[in-house]
């Protein structure tokens, strides 16, 4: 069993969380239960899911057999947009739980605001609830834009504690960033290999070689030096591994630039305004 490898980052309600965990999005529980088991023996601490997954079954089990405590591991959930809305939210809160055989989840998420349902305002208020219940010890938001952030300030009281959002050298979402920390929000970047296909950009091959590292982990560095969160997903042991080593080298201000030049402002999902 190794020790934890990626630092933390306390949270705006003074809970900390990893820097660096794994994502489990297109995995089968079979699959989730064997990275995540792998990952938590291999130095992660932290598991991103979701109701939508289908996987917390696999991921639930995937921390028990990794032999680690329930209290060492940071283990994340997402309420689907589907489901967004009061007791819809409490409903579906209760059935990850008891698919993830816990009961608490370390940090809960909006999945979408889905805004032309107008139901996020009161998806917030069941996690303000459950976060009064000590269910759910951090909460926070995915695909909120800044305009979603805003309404969700205004009209409610606890602050999120994190934004996940789509967020690759493609996609630097830097503007969104800015407004997050000036909240004292933590953006947390999902997708941040663009789901593998940035990795073919030839300018990172350079920069592996000359940091002695792979493509994935330049862009994992940058994605840590720029003080995010991220939650790259692979189901590959080697790649586990070298997820996570990303800890113990430094780009300089070349690389930045050079990693600049590929954003693109292409997405591979879809647009937060247009998921409803
Ligand atoms: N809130 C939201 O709406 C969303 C949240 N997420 C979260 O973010 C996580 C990460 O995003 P995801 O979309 O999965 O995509 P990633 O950007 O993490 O890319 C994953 C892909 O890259 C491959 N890969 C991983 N590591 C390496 C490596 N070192 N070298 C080469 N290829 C590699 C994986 O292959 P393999 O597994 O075969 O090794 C997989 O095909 C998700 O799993 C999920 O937890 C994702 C999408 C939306
Ligand atoms: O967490 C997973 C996601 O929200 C998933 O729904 C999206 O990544 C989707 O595939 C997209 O294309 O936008």
């Amino acid at each position: 069993m190794l020790d934890a490898l990626s630092p933390t980052i306390t949270l705006n309600d003074g809970h900390t969380m990893p820097q660096l965990g794994l994502g489990v999005y297109k995995t089968t529980d079979a699959e989730a239960t064997h990275a995540v088991s792998f990952a938590l023996q291999h130095g992660y601490r932290l598991v991103d899911t979701a109701a939508m997954y289908l996987n917390e079954r696999g991921v639930g089990d995937g921390v028990r057999a990794s032999g680690l405590a329930r209290d060492e591991v940071f283990v994340t959930t997402k309420v689907w947009f589907t489901d967004n809305g009061y007791e819809s939210t409490l409903r579906s809160f209760d059935e990850s739980l008891d698919r993830l055989g816990f009961d608490y989840v370390d940090l809960y998420m909006i999945h979408w605001p889905a805004p032309r349902n107008d139901k996020y305002v009161d998806t917030w208020r069941a996690l303000e609830r459950l976060r009064d219940e000590g269910r759910a010890r951090s909460i926070g938001v995915a695909n909120f834009h800044a305009k979603h952030l805003e309404r969700l300030l205004g009209e409610t009281d606890v602050l999120p504690a994190v934004n996940q959002v789509e967020l690759h050298p493609w996609l630097p979402q830097t503007e969104l960033t800015v407004f997050d920390r000036s909240h004292g929000i933590l953006t947390q970047d999902w997708s941040p290999l663009a789901r593998g296909h940035v990795l073919d950009s030839g300018p990172l091959a350079a920069l592996a070689a000359k940091h002695g590292t792979s493509p994935a982990q330049v862009v994992l560095r940058w994605h840590v030096q720029r003080g995010n969160a991220v939650i790259p997903k692979s189901v590959t042991p080697e790649r586990i591994e070298q997820n996570i080593d990303v800890f113990d080298f430094e780009l300089d201000a070349d690389d930045l630039a050079v990693i600049a030049s590929l954003e693109s402002g292409e997405r591979t999902g879809v647009d937060p305004d247009d998921r409803n």
